[in-house]
């Protein structure tokens, strides 16, 4: 059994998706254990983005991700994190497969709708920090 730690990014609550992005992990066989609404502090999204601090679209990435509410869900079952990873889509929602949920509802690479865990020791870490 595996879990990954999901967002539902602030760019999907804002145009009232939220349940839209919820079914379609639900309708997989991956099982929401826990889920809950949070407007992420700074501090928050700077623990969790840690490993962009550098990167030249840290700043935009940090202001996006904390400009309003997000959906922190962890989901469980087999492969979960690359079951999710697959739902989800490339990070560019033009590169994202048409049906995955980046190509379907992302707006950009920054606003791109929705993230998740890419390893079990970044699940681990991310729910410590979300949950
Ligand atoms: N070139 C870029 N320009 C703008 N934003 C970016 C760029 N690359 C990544 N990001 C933002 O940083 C987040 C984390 O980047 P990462 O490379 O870890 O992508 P990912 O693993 O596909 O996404 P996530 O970690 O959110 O699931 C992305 O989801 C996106 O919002």
């Amino acid at each position: 059994m595996e879990r990954t730690l999901v967002l539902i990014k602030p760019d999907v609550l804002e145009r009232k998706l939220m349940g839209e992005i919820i079914s379609v992990y639900e309708k997989t066989n991956l099982h929401i254990a826990a889920i809950k609404i949070i407007k992420p502090t700074e501090q928050i999204a700077e623990k969790h983005y840690i490993e962009h601090k550098e990167k030249p679209f840290y700043v935009e990435l940090i202001r996006y991700i904390t400009r309003g509410e997000v959906c922190a869900l962890i989901i469980e079952g087999e492969n979960a994190i690359t079951e999710v990873r697959k739902i989800n889509g490339d990070t560019d929602p033009e590169k994202a497969e048409p049906a995955s949920i980046r190509g379907k509802y992302g707006i950009s690479k920054t606003e791109n709708s929705v993230h998740s865990s890419d390893s079990k020791e970044s699940s681990e870490r991310e729910i410590s920090i979300w949950f």
